[in-house]
């Protein structure tokens, strides 16, 4: 099933199996820091922020915030609508953390801002792997992640209806 969005498969994620995952990327950042601080991407950096905050303990928290996407349609550049005191020194010791990387626009945005600090996502697809210093799984480029907070619950469609195309 080929989509305008280049998106042809869903990555749905519950918010347990989030959970569980920011959770195990914060395991993966435990024995990089100290950190000063967290910087949270948001918005869909601020449910694994929070998460990985509370593992290692960090009470300073900011927040840069950015604009990339409508939806599942990405727009033409990615805009930065606040800055972060972070900046004061480059982010040098400073944990960056937002939700995914999908092309990596959005991630070498923000590090052109703050160079020094520690990148991290919870999810990543390969054109913007190289963009981030620690993640947790990698999902195809072509895949949708689907986030708990843009999910609701809807009846399935029966094997049947989906062969006869419904
Ligand atoms: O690697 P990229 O291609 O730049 O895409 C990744 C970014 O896109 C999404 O944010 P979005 O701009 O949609 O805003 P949101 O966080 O408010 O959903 C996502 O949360 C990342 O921040
Ligand atoms: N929720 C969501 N936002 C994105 N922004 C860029 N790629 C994605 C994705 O796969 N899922
Ligand atoms: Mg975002």
């Amino acid at each position: 099933m080929a989509s305008s969005s280049g998106y042809n498969k869903m990555f749905p994620v519950s918010w347990t199996e989030l959970h569980r995952d920011a959770r195990a990327l914060a395991w993966r950042l435990a024995d990089l820091g100290p950190f000063k601080g967290l910087v949270a991407i948001t918005r869909g950096g601020l449910v694994p922020a929070a998460i990985v905050a509370r593992e290692l303990n960090l009470r300073l928290i900011d927040t840069i915030c950015s604009s990339t996407y409508d939806r599942m349609e990405r727009g033409a550049k990615v805009e930065l609508l606040k800055g972060t005191i972070a900046e004061q020194d480059k982010g040098k010791g400073w944990l960056i953390v937002d939700d995914l990387v999908d092309t990596g626009v959005t991630a070498r945005a923000v590090r052109a801002r703050l160079p020094e600090a520690h990148f991290a996502t919870v999810y990543a697809k390969p054109a913007g792997r190289p963009s981030v210093d620690s993640f947790i799984t990698e999902v195809s480029q072509d895949t949708w992640i689907l986030f708990p907070w843009d999910q609701e619950a809807v009846m399935a469609k029966t094997i049947a209806e989906l062969k006869a195309g419904q």
